[in-house]
This record gives structure tokens, C-alpha cells and sequence, in this order.
């Protein structure tokens, strides 16, 4: 019975609700015979880190959490799980924030990123807390036709929440996201990026699911529109994927599901690799 670990990054924001929904889904693939050994680790160190086969960024602050990141000497490490290993890794909220190759309205002075989806995204796009919303958000990766799938929305709980607003042509090691877009603050990415295999580089960014317009918040800054309609709320790239808002914060555990037989997958893809 293999064993998979799936470490949270507990540094800071709504990392004790992941490790509850991830309980709840691991007993869920359970009841379907899945025959992993599922742990949920929270991650604070290298070490820990190192241990996991794959990795959840919760929502919370992105400043803060790569600030604490940053202090704790575990940016570089981060980094290297994401970009090098090339391991699983879901970020929600702040976690998409810190997983995008680019991000604007930071902070002064910018942000460091970890990087890793090659897209750039608008903090706080739907404004400040109190415009904070819920809104039921079609998820078309979850109609799979597996036990358990099903086709009504998911409540997605948007609190300053960003959107992916342009997808960048992606990092080849020539050209960086930065020379291409110099008015962003892109994570400096000191992973060498030729350690990259050509079939992970070529992967493209998906779009995993928009929400349509919401034309009644005020003061929505203007934004690059993709061609897709709506704004972008969830993306993959390769073994990252990232969601604009926050299903640790609700009772439903089907994304949690659906992420986990992908890192399945992954893991089991990896170990026959290393044999
Ligand atoms: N709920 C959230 O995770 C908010 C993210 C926040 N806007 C940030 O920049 O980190």
C-alpha cells in the first residue's frame, strides 16, 4: 500500500481547514477502495517539505506568507519542489498568487512569488474584504464521469480574490516574463530553468474554469482580457494548478477529490520512473 504524503504550507492563512477537507476527502477515496495510505502534513520547514509528494498553498496573505517564507529560508526550497521537482502543488487564493510567474498590484516595493504557472494575476481584483462574495462556479475538470462526480456548482467563497488576468507567453530561459512585461513584479526565479524537461516546458497553461463578468462591483481596475469569456478563477500548468478562491472554507470536499487522484497519478508516474 503505497504511502502519500500531502504536506500544507502552514505558515500562515487557512492551513488548518486544508488539512480538515483533505481528512474528509482522503476517507471519501477510501470508501471507493482507493488503497493509498493518504497522510496530511502541515509544512513549515525544508525538511518537511522534502517529505512531501505533493503540496497545498492555502488562501491567507500572500505578502505575509512569502515574507514568513522568505524568513524561514524556505523560498528557494519552495521553489525547487514547484519548478525543479516538478511535484503536485495547489494553491488557493494567496497560494495562486505566490504560484504565479507574475502578479500586479503588490505592494510597494513588490512581492517575492514562487512561481511556476506562467501567468500573471490581479491581486485583490474584486476589491477589499467587504466586497467579498460567494457565487455558485461551474467546474467542467469535475464532471469526469467517476463515482462521486457530479454536475451541480460548487459554492465558490471569493474573498480578495484574485483573478488570472493575462497568460504569458511562456518561459523559455530566453526571454523572461519580466524583460516581456517590465511594468509587473515577477518573482526573480534563481531556479536554473534548463533543469526543466522539454515536455514540462512545453506544457501550456489551461484554463480550468471562469466566472462570468461580474459587472456590478465597482472600481474594477482594467484588465487584459483573455480570449475566454469572464474572468479566469482556475488554472493548471503541468503538475500546478490554482484556484482563485477557497474550498478549504467550505464543507465540500470534490475539488480536494479530483486534485488527489491527479497527484496519484503523478506520484505513482514518478516512483515507476525512479525503479
Ligand atoms: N483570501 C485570500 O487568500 C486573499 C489573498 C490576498 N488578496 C493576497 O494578496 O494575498
Amino acid at each position: 500500500m503505497a504511502q502519500i504524503n500531502v504536506g500544507v504550507l502552514a505558515l500562515q492563512g487557512a492551513f488548518s481547514e486544508h488539512i480538515m477537507l483533505l481528512r474528509h476527502a482522503f476517507a471519501m477515496l477510501q470508501a471507493e477502495r482507493d488503497d493509498s495510505s493518504w497522510i496530511a502534513t502541515e509544512v513549515r520547514t525544508p525538511e518537511q517539505l522534502n517529505a512531501c509528494d505533493a503540496l497545498i498553498i492555502p488562501g491567507g496573505e500572500s505578502t505575509a506568507i512569502a515574507l514568513v517564507a522568505s524568513r524561514c529560508e524556505m523560498l528557494e526550497p519552495l521553489r525547487s519542489f514547484v519548478k525543479i521537482e516538478r511535484r503536485p502543488t495547489w494553491g488557493t487564493c494567496a497560494g495562486l498568487i505566490l504560484l504565479a510567474e507574475a502578479a500586479n498590484r503588490t505592494k510597494k516595493g513588490g512581492q517575492d512569488l514562487i512561481g511556476g504557472i506562467d501567468v500573471r494575476v490581479n491581486r485583490n481584483y474584486y476589491g477589499r474584504q467587504v466586497e467579498s462574495f460567494e457565487a455558485d462556479i461551474d467546474l467542467p475538470f469535475l464532471k469526469t464521469g467517476q463515482p462521486g462526480s457530479e454536475t451541480r456548482p460548487f459554492r465558490g467563497v471569493f474573498i480578495r480574490a484574485p483573478v488570472v488576468e493575462k497568460i504569458l507567453p511562456q518561459v523559455s530561459g530566453i526571454q523572461t516574463a519580466e524583460q516581456e512585461h517590465p511594468e509587473t513584479i515577477v518573482a526573480p526565479s534563481k531556479a536554473p530553468r534548463d533543469s526543466f524537461s522539454a515536455s514540462k516546458l512545453s506544457a501550456p497553461v489551461e484554463v480550468m474554469a471562469t466566472l462570468p463578468g461580474r459587472t456590478n462591483v465597482n472600481d474594477l481596475p482594467q484588465r487584459v482580457k483573455e480570449e475566454s469569456d469572464g474572468d479566469i478563477i482556475a488554472v493548471r500548468q503541468a503538475n500546478v494548478f490554482g484556484t482563485s478562491f477557497h474550498p478549504e472554507l467550505t464543507v465540500d470536499p470534490r475539488i480536494h477529490i479530483w486534485w488527489l487522484r491527479e497527484v496519484k497519478d503523478a506520484v505513482a508516474e514518478n516512483r515507476s520512473h525512479r525503479i
